[in-house]
């Protein structure tokens, strides 16, 4: 009998951010393992044209969620979906609906959030740090409420190299920065942003740092504890192995890997790639929730969800797995063949850059302007080559995460969930997650049937035949203008010619004598 799932059972929870890859994978999991809860309120968005109805159906109706209906068939009336905007006043959720909420929640697992590296100041303090102040202040209205539970990132003091489990105040106060963007111009806020972020490389790990300090600050007479996951990847084992439906983290570089458009990577081989399944991360959410409900830690409690300290991989071992899967599995209709490389500085870099992703997508450009098409590879490499800039401070340093608080929870599970709620990371064997999280992002995010195998491998080899034609021809058509220009070289050319010359006569007179 798990503790945690039975706890669960009757319990109305709020979710945001539940349309998000976290916030859907811990959704299937409260269904999963605690079909008997009342409700599950999600804060939702119109988006792209669809309605919440439309977007809740599409969620329930994926494959994720094959699960969930056989174990509790009624889910669609679980989940009840309420129209909010986390940027605007009160999340401009309707009075009745406010009302519900007030009322009815137990938990609040608060999970939205952007996490664009590159979002203007002004956005990324509203939605991490102004929206969980508010969500704050809307949880201390709540009689019933037994726990909020708060999801930071383990990078909000990437500034630091050692992180412990504790909330590391930043230079201006919250409060100041959300009163400023009130009132300061966007121009201002740019010249400002630099200053303000000061060490750490983004507005992400910044606005996170701050919403934590928020949840500290307001924490008044709340039950509340804060889970700093590393760099969220793929499910490990549930509902199934290799589950992922975004291109955040690491997941967009092993799309752009396998079809080829990444060739060459700034990385340091031997920094800890501190990945962490989603769903190790859900089960230490869903873990934290009960503990912080049920025995109220005199403090708020901060859990660190990370790999490095306990199972450490590195990007050169996971770089290595990628590939060795594309060999396996390849991804369809791929530009070039899969094969990439780390460059450890500046000036290679910028070589590679030049060779192996521009240079092709400008000859590529050319050749579908030649061919009356549109050219469009130079605008996606550009986009990539922007990308990669945004990581690379991520992947080239390592962290060391204390996990203190994380070791004592596991310790206080029963032996049934420890098992249920699995969140030991030293459980996992790398090459086979890496594995399969390559054969996820084919299969689920970008939706290939494994059906197409053989003739991804044909069109591999095509690519490979298109490379040797394409560097004899260049080969060729150098060598032709350097001898037209150099002595030395037409030397040269004259020895390879007549020794050739001497060889082939050698062989066919020593075959005319053995007849
Ligand atoms: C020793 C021997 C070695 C040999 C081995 C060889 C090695 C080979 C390598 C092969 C394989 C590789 C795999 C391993 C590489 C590992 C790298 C992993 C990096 C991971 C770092 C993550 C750090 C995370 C730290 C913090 C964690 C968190 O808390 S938050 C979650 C993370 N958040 C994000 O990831 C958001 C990042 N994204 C952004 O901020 C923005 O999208 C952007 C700034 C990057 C781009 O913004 P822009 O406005 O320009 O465009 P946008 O509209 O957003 O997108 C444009 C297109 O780009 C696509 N996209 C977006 N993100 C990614 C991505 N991460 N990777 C690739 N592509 C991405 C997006 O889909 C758009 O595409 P289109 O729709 O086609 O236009
Ligand atoms: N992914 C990762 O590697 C890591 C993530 N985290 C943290 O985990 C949490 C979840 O991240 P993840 O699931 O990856 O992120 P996603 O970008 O996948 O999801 C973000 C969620 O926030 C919602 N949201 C954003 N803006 C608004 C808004 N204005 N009103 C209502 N909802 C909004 C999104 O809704 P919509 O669908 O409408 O856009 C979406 O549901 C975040 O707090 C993040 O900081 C921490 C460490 C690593």
């Amino acid at each position: 009998m798990s503790m945690i799932a039975d706890f669960y059972g009757g319990k109305s929870i709020l979710i945001t951010g539940a349309t998000g890859f976290l916030g859907k994978v811990l959704m299937e999991k409260l269904f999963r393992t605690s079909p008997d809860l009342r409700v599950i309120y999600i804060l939702v968005r119109p988006k792209a044209g669809q309605t919440l109805q439309q977007r809740v159906f599409q969620i329930l109706n994926s494959k994720l969620f094959e699960k969930v209906k056989e174990v509790c068939p009624n889910v669609h009336e679980k989940i009840r979906a309420i129209s909010a905007d986390l940027n605007q006043n009160d999340f401009a959720i309707s009075m009745q609906d406010m009302q519900e909420l007030l009322s009815y929640t137990d938990i609040i697992f608060h999970c939205a959030a952007t996490v664009r590296f590159d979002d203007h100041l002004r956005h990324a303090v509203q939605l991490n740090v102004t929206a969980t102040q508010q969500l704050l202040l809307m949880a201390s209205q709540m009689p019933n409420l037994e726990a909020f539970i708060h999801i930071s990132t383990a990078f909000s003091n990437c500034n630091l190299k050692h992180i412990d489990e504790v909330i590391y105040p930043c230079p201006v106060e919250p409060k100041k920065i959300i009163d400023s963007m009130e009132w300061l111009d966007d121009a201002i806020i740019d010249e400002i942003t630099p200053k303000l972020i000061g060490d750490r490389p983004n507005t992400y790990t910044y606005t996170k740092a701050l919403g934590e300090m928020v949840v500290q600050q307001e924490s008044g007479k709340l039950n509340l504890a804060i889970i700093r996951p590393s760099i969220v990847g793929a499910t490990w084992q549930e509902p199934f192995p290799g589950w992922v439906d975004n291109v955040n983290g690491p997941t967009g570089l092993i799309v752009a890997a396998g079809k080829g458009f990444l060739r060459s990577i700034r990385a340091t081989p031997m920094a800890v790639a501190d990945l962490i399944p989603a769903d190790i991360v859900v089960n230490l959410t869903l873990a934290v929730g009960w503990y912080t409900a049920v025995h109220r830690p005199k403090s708020t409690l901060i859990y660190h969800c990370t790999s490095g300290n306990l199972n450490p991989c590195n990007w050169g071992k996971m770089g290595i797995q990628v590939l060795a899967t594309f060999e396996k599995i390849p991804l369809e209709r791929a530009f070039r063949r899969p094969k990439a490389d780390f460059t450890t500085n500046n000036v290679t870099t910028q070589y590679w850059n030049a060779v192996s992703h521009r240079a092709p997508a400008i000859i590529y450009d050319f050749y579908l302007r030649l061919t009356g098409r549109k050219p469009r590879m130079t605008k996606l490499m550009n986009r990539l080559l922007r990308t990669l800039s945004m990581l690379e401070y991520f992947i080239n340093r390592s962290w060391e995460w204390s996990t203190y608080n994380t070791e004592m929870l596991m310790s206080k599970l029963s032996p049934e969930d420890q098992r249920v709620f699995n969140f030991d990371v030293r459980q996992l064997n790398w090459l086979e997650y890496i594995e399969n999280y390559v054969l996820g992002v084919k299969k689920y995010l970008l939706k290939e049937d494994m059906a197409g195998i053989p003739e991804a491998k044909q069109h591999l080899k095509r690519l490979r035949n298109i490379h040797y034609l394409f560097n004899t021809a260049l080969f060729l058509i150098a060598w032709r203008l350097l001898i037209a220009r150099s002595q030395v070289a037409r030397n040269v050319w004259f020895f390879i010619v007549s020794f050739c010359y001497k060889f082939l006569s050698y062989f066919r007179a020593s075959s005319t004598l053995k007849v």
